[in-house]
């Protein structure tokens, strides 16, 4: 699984291969990282990157020259390691907002070999002709700007390892994540069974774990109604799915 970021600062991509589920992966071989600095294919001495607007106004904007050359590098290097294809996604604000959908189809395109380059963007942005160009994708992971792309990159790639196989102990808490069956998660409770004199759901002592498995649900379509309920409207609910989410409001009321 050829992952590669384009980036300035690409120090920052330790934060994945460093730690936690995307290290262990990284460490047995699952994904690889390709990182690939635009200043390493400047022509001039000062190694240009950026260059002022044209039509003035304030920042930066970066130069599409580096960024090509470097694109073309790293899809080059992906195609010798037997990659089938690479697809070339621009982490900024004006992109198609980030699903867990979207997650799973680009977590499967590359377990199909394919891969993905992850252009980060620095200052006000890149030169849009360079977009038009290269980039085959263009993803946002939030309505926010940050002060450039490897955060949203680091996201993205972290989500997409996390769906590949092998990497998550049992592939159920990869399903059971928030936003896998399209609804929030339910809340979870670990020891001690009264922590500041707050007691756990009596239920998920039972032992019962259909009525857990109820339980969970129940409290998973409930927290979607109450937090996010446009979630909601595009899902069609089982029959049992309904009755669980009437009763959890009849509650409520
Ligand atoms: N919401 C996001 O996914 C996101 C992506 C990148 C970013 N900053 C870099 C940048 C700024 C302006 C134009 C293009 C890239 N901030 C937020």
């Amino acid at each position: 699984m050829l992952l590669d970021a384009v980036t300035l600062f690409p120090e920052m991509f330790a934060a994945l291969t460093q730690s936690g589920v995307s290290r262990r992966a990284y460490e047995n071989g699952v994904w690889q990282l390709g990182l690939i600095n635009p200043r390493d294919f400047t022509a001039d001495e000062r190694r240009t990157v950026d260059e002022r607007p044209y039509g003035g106004g304030p920042g930066m904007v970066m130069l599409a020259a580096p960024l090509e050359a470097a694109i073309t590098a790293a899809r080059e290097r992906q195609r010798q390691a037997g990659a089938r294809g690479s697809r070339v996604i621009y982490l900024s604000p004006q992109g198609e907002p980030l699903t867990h959908r979207r997650v799973c189809e680009l977590a499967d395109e590359v377990q199909q070999g394919s891969g993905l380059v992850m252009l980060c963007g620095r200052y006000e942005g890149i030169d849009e002709r360079l977009i038009e160009r290269c980039v085959d994708e263009e993803i946002s992971i939030g309505d926010f700007v940050l002060s450039g792309g490897e955060i949203p990159a680091m996201a993205l790639i972290d989500a997409i390892v996390r769906q590949l196989p092998g990497v998550l102990h049992d592939a159920e808490s990869a399903q059971q994540d928030s936003f896998c069956d399209g609804l929030l998660d339910c809340p979870h409770y670990t020891r001690p069974e009264t922590y500041a004199g707050q007691s756990v759901p009596e239920v998920l002592l039972s032992g019962h774990h259909e009525d857990i498995r109820r339980w969970r649900l129940q409290q998973a379509l409930g927290r979607t109604w109450q937090r996010r309920p446009e979630l909601l409207a595009g899902r069609v609910l089982s029959k049992e799915e309904a009755r669980l989410l009437a009763q959890f409001q009849a509650q409520q009321a």
